[in-house]
């Protein structure tokens, strides 16, 4: 792809804040929620994992793929309205090519879905017992179920697509990751007798590296608070400027350059200063003192980037176009039936 900026180089990797501390988020709930989960594995026919199409690789999880590395798996991108076709079709390749380290034997494929355009969700159901690689035995009773665990990291949209399943609002949705905080089994009204199970968002106990501790809050599935601070946990938002830094950086380096027409800019910057004093002419924001509002021009930077509204961006490509490997826990190296 030519970029619309030739003369411009964006940086190839994300040096700064090096001894910046990874960031973990593993809570009480989530501990609890992978023990239940654990519990309830023997009632389960399908999982589907869900994962967030911006960080195809970096919103998997290594205790998803060992709790369910014996059971069917489905693997959802959701959220693809935020993300290009063009990225959606270097996806597939990746994986397509990877297959044999990416997915193990019970890995039943990948689909984009978007819970909030309802895109392909309905396959959902359609390709777990109707796939063609493999079996799927009959119920010995019609009044037993077929059930699907829905699994993820925080706010990748599980709630969302049980809603648009079960086509009514039950499960609790919500902007902020960590909503759903218990198990809930939710029925389907379809030709064959399906049961769905919500299940919170839960981490793996260690995030690997910094670098995806960046990408998983700049998608918000890490609260900012834990980030860096936000003003409703006490903090101040201009603690985020790391991730501001961070975002530039990938759209730059995404040749997403949306934000130089937006914020009237006379061309791509590296600079995080500059983006938000052009934001905060842009959108008028400024103290009473006159000063530039770095709080809220922050806050609203980050809302609009989550939103897809500075544009349709992939957080993974560095590994996806092949500079890095695959971070090892992503591989599957299941070979149970
Ligand atoms: N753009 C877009 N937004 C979505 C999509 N699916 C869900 N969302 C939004 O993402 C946010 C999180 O959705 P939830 O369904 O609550 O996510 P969850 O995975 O259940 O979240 P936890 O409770 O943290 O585990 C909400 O604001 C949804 O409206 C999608 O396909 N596209």
């Amino acid at each position: 792809m030519s970029s619309r900026f030739p003369l411009f180089k964006s940086e190839l990797s994300f040096t700064r804040f090096p001894d910046r501390k990874i960031i973990n988020w593993f809570p009480g709930h989530m501990a609890k929620a992978t023990k239940q989960i654990k519990e309830k594995l023997k009632f389960i026919d399908f999982v589907i994992e869900v994962r967030d199409a911006r960080v195809p690789i970096s919103s998997y999880n290594k205790t998803i793929n060992e709790i369910f590395s014996h059971k069917k798996r489905l693997i959802l991108f959701n959220k693809c309205d935020l993300i290009s076709k063009s990225a959606q079709e270097k996806i597939e390749k990746y994986f397509a090519d990877n297959g044999s380290i990416m997915e193990g034997p019970q890995v039943l494929g990948t689909l984009f879905t978007s819970a909030k355009q309802g895109i392909n969700v309905k396959k959902i159901v359609d390709l777990c017992l109707h796939n063609k690689s493999v079996e799927i035995a009959p119920k010995k009773f019609k009044t037993i179920p077929f059930t699907f665990l829905i699994a993820g990291i925080p706010n990748v949209g599980k709630s969302s697509i049980i809603n648009k399943l079960i086509e009514k609002k039950k499960a609790k949705e919500g902007a902020l990751p960590g909503v759903t905080r218990g198990m809930g089994f939710f029925p389907m009204k379809t030709k064959e007798n399906c049961l769905l199970l919500d299940t919170p968002g839960i981490f793996q106990p260690d995030i690997e590296s910094n670098e995806q501790g960046f990408k998983l809050a700049l998608i918000n599935a890490i609260p900012d608070h834990l980030f860096g601070g936000d003003n409703s946990a006490g903090g101040t938002a201009i603690d985020l400027i790391p991730l501001i830094d961070y975002m530039l950086y990938q759209m730059n380096r995404n040749d997403c350059f949306e934000y130089v027409e937006i914020f009237d800019m006379k061309g791509p910057t590296k600079s995080v200063e500059e983006l938000l004093l052009a934001v905060c002419e842009k959108w008028k924001m400024y103290s009473a003192g006159g000063e530039p509002d770095w709080n809220k021009a922050l806050s609203h930077l980050l809302l609009w980037f989550r939103s897809g509204k500075l544009g349709q961006i992939v957080l993974d490509t560095d590994v996806i176009c092949g500079n890095l490997a695959p971070p090892s826990s992503s591989i599957v190296t299941t070979t149970d039936t």
